[in-house]
C-alpha cells in the first residue's frame, strides 16, 4: 500500500498517480489535499511521514509545487527518509543507496509521464544493505536527539 498527498501546487499530478494507480490495481491511500485550494505543504508531508512511519505502508509519495518543501516536512517525522527524485537515476538510487521510504515529487517540475517513470523506477530498486551502516547512523541520531 502507498501512502500519497499533496498540496495545492501538487494536487492535479497527485490526481494523475492515483488515477494510474487504479488503473494498474496498485493499493494507495489518498492523505489529501482534495482540490486546488491554496494549503500548506507542512500539513500533508508531514500526515504522509507519520503514516509511513507506522510501518503500515510500502512508501509514501508526496507532492508539492517542486517537491523540496514537502520532502523537508516529511523528514521532519522520526523514521522518514525522504527522497526528493528528479530523473530516474535519482529515483533508483533513492532505493538502492538510501533506502528512502518516501519520495518527493515536483506537481510544476514533473511531468505526469516522467513522475509515473520515476515512481516505477524507484519501485522496481532494491536497497543495496552495503549501505545499512549509513541508515543506522541516522537512526541513531534520531534515537538520541529526540524527547
Ligand atoms: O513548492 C512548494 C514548496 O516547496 C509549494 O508548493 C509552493 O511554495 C506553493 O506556492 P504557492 O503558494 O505560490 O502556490
Amino acid at each position: 500500500m502507498i501512502a500519497i498527498g499533496s498540496d495545492h501546487a501538487g494536487y492535479e499530478l497527485k490526481q494523475q498517480l492515483t488515477q494510474y494507480f487504479k488503473e494498474q490495481g496498485i493499493p494507495f491511500e489518498d492523505f489529501g489535499t482534495d482540490g486546488l485550494a491554496s494549503v500548506d505543504y507542512p500539513d500533508y508531508g508531514i500526515k504522509v511521514g507519520e503514516a509511513v512511519a507506522t510501518g503500515k505502508y510500502e512508501f509514501g509519495i508526496v507532492i508539492c509545487g517542486t517537491g523540496i518543501g514537502i520532502s523537508i516536512s516529511a523528514n521532519k517525522v522520526k523514521g522518514v527518509r525522504a527522497a526528493l527524485i528528479y530523473d530516474e537515476n535519482t529515483a533508483k538510487l533513492a532505493k538502492q543507496h538510501n533506502n528512502a521510504n518516501v519520495i518527493a515529487l515536483g506537481g510544476r517540475t514533473h511531468p505526469f509521464e516522467m513522475a509515473v517513470k520515476l515512481v516505477e523506477a524507484f519501485r522496481n530498486e532494491v536497497f543495496e544493505t552495503r549501505h545499512q551502516r549509513r541508515l543506522d547512523k541516522l537512526a541513531h541520531y534520531e534515537k538520541e536527539h529526540s524527547k
